[in-house]
């Protein structure tokens, strides 16, 4: 139907957007020629009178992949793309631990990369020890245990890194290393990183036997109500120190120093991790990646260190809003601004030894500080109470996708589920062309504000992936929106993993209902080859350690078709259409090599057919406001 169709493919560069952004395209902002159409899309007028006849919507090809002449009608203008605040960091390395103090934490000491000694420079003295003289903490506080830094360059300690690296950092760096030996950071005012081996894995059970953590830093302590107060020595910027319980502490003069760093490399935005010498190189990953464009200065959302890291009191608590396996989340307001902002405690007591910050939410803290897209939720800054608890603050939205789901009573409407998939898709589009895997899309992890814009969160579980594939933990995606290959024990996965949680998504969004709901690995792989048929040799899954010769065997995507058909004429079941159908089938293709991209899905025919995506939707309704806020608070 050629009214009302609306053509979703966009230029590969321009298609970030959010409805804000179209509404500003609608009020006049456009570029280049054509038309602009109603809803923000502007339509190249080449496009805007071919009509559904050509392009029929029983073609289910990506635009992308029907012609090159195809492709160049379908482009849409639209907002400038939002890129990437600065380089990703790499996390995908075993790392070294120094014990610092008395207190006894734990610093890691990343091995050098080949391909970048002087980056690896930079990670050792931005992280550990200070650059300057400028940023030295009072060195003498702190003790360094066997083995040291010093050590572990010279490949006393054990190292993973070849004894001839070692070598040449040493020889480059020898006379830094006196220095690093004297310049040892000072243990900040949050925990230090206890940065285990096996990184890749926060919900994997770490050993933490040989790691007597004795001091009780959790930040857990907080009283009801408060954001877990105790005296403050200074509430002025200028006092940067204050002591309890006998141990002095540097929080405010430290961040300043880890500020420095940023602004010396351009990675503002990273005070967490840079206190924790989050690697930023990678003897392996490094020669992979690609080049990301550095900013020439600090970019939004950034943390400006000069100013320190601001405390939790400049915000309001009004509500816990949710409880998750890493972080308690509040609603809460910003003093000042009164903007409504929700703050994620980050739970210093899982994956982790008891003295560490948690790999997680350091991860989470990286990548969301770094990223600007309109489709991932974006945080404003770190703050921290007088316990040492880091609280991310992030904007605040008002709904996730799985409680908006539970508590309406009918299924969104095909509209809808268009507008909601276009946002999941261009974030994890963002996120897969930044080269982050996100490894637990799921409904309850997509959050929806009041103006219908849909933000993916929690990035706990996310990491950074680079070519050749490695090994990865299998631990990873929640068990509904696991992909096939990981459930079969594939050690080796990449971007499709997400993808076929979005098609996970896309089903539930349609039906109000989880696709997939196993209640052990056994019964979801069985739950999967029940309604999507038994996996040919082609699907590259029969070769996989899990894959049982005995599996129940069905037909490919008859059951899926008939829980979504073409036409319902009893209304009990989610209808869809031939394009439709082909997207959901190939989010769900059980070959990850043949699973449709994010970025081949933008573009995907069921976006251009009738009805179209329903941009206008406000998921605004009374009952959930008051579910979300409880009574007292909302009075
Ligand atoms: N910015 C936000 N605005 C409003 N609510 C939020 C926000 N971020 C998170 N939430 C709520 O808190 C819940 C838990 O947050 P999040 O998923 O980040 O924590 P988690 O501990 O990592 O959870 P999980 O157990 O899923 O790993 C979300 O499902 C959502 O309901």
């Amino acid at each position: 139907m050629a009214t009302g169709r609306v053509d979703v493919l966009r230029r590969r560069d321009s298609y970030n957007y959010s409805k804000r952004e179209f509404e500003s395209y609608r009020n006049g902002v456009c570029r280049g020629d054509g038309v602009k159409h109603k809803n923000g899309f502007h339509l190249p007028s080449n496009v805007r009178n071919s009509g559904g006849s050509e392009r029929s919507s029983n073609s289910s090809e990506p635009c992308s992949k029907n012609s090159k002449t195809r492709k160049s009608e379908c482009l849409v203008q639209l907002p400038p793309e939002k890129k990437r605040k600065f380089s990703p960091i790499i996390w995908d390395r075993e790392e070294k631990q120094v014990r610092v103090s008395s207190k006894n934490r734990v610093v890691p000491v990343i091995p050098p990369s080949p391909a970048h000694p002087t980056s690896v420079q930079n990670v050792l003295f931005d992280g550990v020890v200070s650059k300057s003289p400028a940023t030295v903490v009072k060195s003498q506080d702190v003790e360094v245990s066997e083995p040291s830094v010093a050590d572990c360059l010279e490949g006393s300690c054990q190292s993973e890194a070849p004894a001839d690296l070692s070598t040449q950092l040493h020889s480059e760096q020898s006379g830094q290393d006196e220095q690093a030996k004297k310049n040892m950071v000072h243990p900040p005012n949050i925990s230090l990183s206890r940065w285990a081996s096996d990184s890749d894995s926060p919900r994997a059970p770490r050993d933490i036997a040989d790691d007597p953590c004795s001091s009780p830093e959790s930040g857990e302590i907080q009283r009801e109500g408060s954001w877990g107060s105790r005296t403050r020595v200074s509430s002025s910027d200028e006092e940067s120190s204050f002591e309890t319980a006998g141990e002095k502490y540097y929080g405010e003069e430290l961040c300043d120093e880890n500020m420095n760093i940023d602004k010396h490399d351009g990675n503002a935005g990273v005070g967490i991790n840079q206190l924790y010498s989050v690697s930023e190189s990678d003897s392996e990953d490094d020669v992979d990646l690609p080049k990301i464009e550095e900013p020439a200065v600090p970019m939004q959302g950034s943390i400006n260190m000069l100013q320190g890291c601001r405390s939790v009191f400049e915000y309001e608590k009004l509500n816990k809003i949710n409880e998750g396996t890493y972080g308690v989340v509040y609603r809460a307001r910003d003093k000042k601004s009164g903007d409504f902002v929700a703050l994620k405690k980050v739970k210093m007591d899982v994956d982790k030894g008891c003295d560490g910050f948690p790999m997680s939410a350091l991860r989470e803290i990286n990548i969301l500080l770094s990223f600007n897209h309109p489709s991932v939720v974006g945080v404003k800054e770190v703050v921290m109470d007088d316990f040492d608890g880091v609280y991310m603050v992030m904007e605040y939205m008002e709904y996730d996708l799985k409680g908006l789901m539970d508590s309406m009573k009918q299924p969104f409407s095909i509209g809808e589920v268009k507008y909601l998939m276009l946002q999941l898709l261009n974030g994890v589009e963002y996120l897969h062309e930044n080269w982050v895997l996100h490894r637990d899309l799921k409904s309850s992890n997509l959050l929806v504000n009041k103006e219908g814009e849909l933000k993916i969160c929690d990035l706990g579980l996310s990491r950074q992936y680079g070519s050749p594939l490695k090994p990865y933990t299998p631990l990873v995606v929640t068990l509904w929106y696991r992909a096939p290959e990981i459930l079969l024990g594939t050690k080796q996965y990449s971007t499709a993993i997400d993808m076929w949680s979005v098609g996970c998504i896309m089903a539930e969004l349609l039906a109000k209902d989880a696709l997939f709901k196993g209640k052990t690995e056994v019964d979801q792989i069985d739950k999967i080859f029940r309604m999507l048929g038994t996996p040919d040799e082609k699907s590259g899954l029969s070769k996989l350690p899990g894959f049982k010769v005995n599996s129940v065997k069905q037909q490919c995507y008859n059951h899926l078709r008939k829980k979504f058909p073409a036409a319902s004429f009893t209304g009990s079941s989610p209808v869809l259409s031939e394009s439709g159908f082909d997207l959901l089938k190939r989010l769900l293709s059980y070959n990850p090599a043949e699973r449709i991209t994010a970025k081949d899905a933008l573009n995907h025919n069921w976006f251009r057919e009738s009805p179209e995506p329903r941009y206008d939707f406000k998921p605004i309704t009374p009952d959930l406001h008051s579910r979300l806020v409880p009574k007292q608070q909302a009075a």
